[in-house]
Order: C-alpha cells, then structure tokens, then sequence
C-alpha cells in the first residue's frame, strides 16, 4: 500500500487479505428488522431561514448547541446530540448543527493511512497531527443489526478479528446499537481498542432515534500516532485466558481486550 493511494483503497486492499466480501460504503446500512422499528419516527426540522442554524433554531433550543465555533464537539456536553434533519430548511452543507453530515467535516480522511501493526493485523494512524479535542474524524460505518441478529453472527463465526461494534447508551431508558463492520465498512473499520485511547464514541442522531456512531479526538494526537478507542468496559474478573489479550502497551493497559458480555 502506498500514501497516495486513496482510504477506500487501502481499507479494500486490506480487507481483501481476509477473502471475504467486503463492499465499502458511505452511509449505513439497515438490517430489516431496525428498518421496521424506525418506520414511524422522523423528528420535526426547523424553519431557520439563515442558512446556519444559531440560538434561535427550534433545534438547537431544544436540545443544546452541540458544536462550538471551531466547529468542535462542546466537551463534556450533557444532552444527547441531535443534528438537524431531513425535515429542516437550512443548508446541509453550511448549518452549523450538521457537522457530521457535511463532506468539508471529513477533513482529515485523506491523510489517513492504513498500517500493519505488530500482532494487531492492521490500524489507523493520521499523517498530520489533529491538536484539538474534540474534531470529528468519522463514522463508523457497517450493518447496523438488531441484538438477535448481532447474538447469531457473534455465536456463528470464529473470526481471528471482531468488527462488531455495540454501543450502549444509559439515558433514562438504556439502549444498544450494533453496527457490524465486517462486510460493508468504511475505513475506522480498523481502527485498534487502547486502554488509553486517543478517540472517542459519540452517538449522533439525525432523523430518527437510531444514533449514528462517530469518532472525536479525545486529546491532541500527534502525526503518525495510532489512533485508537476504547472497545468497551473492563471488568476485573474477565481476565480468563479465553480472552484475547491486549497489545496497546499503554502503560494503563488491562492486559485483555474488553469482552463483549451483552452481545
Ligand atoms: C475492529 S478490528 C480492528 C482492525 C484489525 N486490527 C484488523 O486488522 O482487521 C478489531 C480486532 O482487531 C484486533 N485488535 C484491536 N485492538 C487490539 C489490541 N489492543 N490488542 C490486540 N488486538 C487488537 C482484535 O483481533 C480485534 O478483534
């Protein structure tokens, strides 16, 4: 693999060496089952006439800015992230409550690369350092799946590497999200678990209940560093030889990857 070639390129270049069919994509994909359950939700839009949505928008009222003028995630925001929608007047590409839906955010994808790391199979690391937390970097992108179908495809196969990502959410109710990665993906697909990570996992949503995944810089990283999040919580009696053991070499490290116990 070279620089210049492009991140769908690489990530198709390394996919390829597992020899199963792997088709990159650029929004997710819904398994029936999630489809059916979103038929009736569409959240209302605005009616901002400016073209970017400021205080004044229903939206932003509602549930808070969520991005400063830098365009980076406010840290330590305590409401969750809803984006303006398909239902809302202003501009998708100049809003300023649309950042995950706007091709200029992706600023930093074309200096990605994808790297063999020792042990790992492949990970992501940046060319140019990103100095401020909270910048977007991506979305992880897959099959987004129900739990019963997440259940079957972690119980069916024995893979040497997971692409099943769960995200859980502890609002007043708590919910999941599984999005699997492993036959349509983009390229955070390979990005590695650290006990002390670089990343972090924002759910984000747009026109419905269902979140889309996103990655923001947890710290500044510096050029050429691996990027990384966490896989999920550790428990301390997980540590059972069963359980794949971690490479980070973060000096935190736990010594295992986090084990996915509600999949
Ligand atoms: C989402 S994939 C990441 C990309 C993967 N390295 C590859 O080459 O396809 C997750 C898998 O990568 C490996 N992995 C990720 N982080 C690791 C770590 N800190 N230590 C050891 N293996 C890791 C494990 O096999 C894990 O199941």
């Amino acid at each position: 693999m070279t620089s210049k070639s492009t991140i769908e390129e690489q990530t198709l270049a390394a996919a390829a060496v597992d020899k199963h069919l792997f088709v990159y994509i650029y929004s997710p994909i819904m398994s029936s089952g999630c489809e059916r359950e979103l038929d009736d939700e569409q959240y209302e839009g605005c009616l901002c006439i400016d073209k970017e949505c400021s205080s004044n928008c229903s939206c932003v009222a509602r549930f808070g800015r969520n991005y400063d003028s830098s365009h980076c995630l406010i840290l330590n925001k305590l409401n969750p992230i809803f984006e303006c929608n398909s239902e809302c007047n202003c501009d998708v590409e100049k809003c300023s409550n649309r950042l995950t839906q706007q091709d200029s955010s992706y600023k930093f994808e074309s200096d990605m690369e994808i790297f063999a790391v020792e042990g790992k199979g492949y990970g992501v690391r940046c060319q140019k350092a990103i100095d401020i937390e909270g910048t977007f970097i991506g979305l992880y992108l897959g099959e987004i799946l129900t739990i019963n179908e997440a259940k079957q495809r972690s119980t069916a196969a024995n893979y040497e590497h997971n692409y099943l990502l769960l995200y859980t959410e502890h609002n007043l109710i708590e919910s999941k999200t599984y999005i699997d990665a492993r036959h349509y993906g983009n390229w955070t697909r390979f990005i590695n678990h650290s006990c002390d990570p670089n990343l972090e996992l924002v759910p984000i949503r747009i026109d419905n209940n269902l979140p889309c995944i996103a990655f923001f810089t947890s710290r500044p990283i510096s050029a050429n560093e691996e990027l990384s999040y966490s896989y999920g919580f550790q428990h301390d009696d997980q540590h059972d030889k069963s359980f794949k053991k971690c490479l980070c070499s973060s000096v935190k490290c736990k010594g295992f990857l986090p084990f996915l116990a509600d999949i």
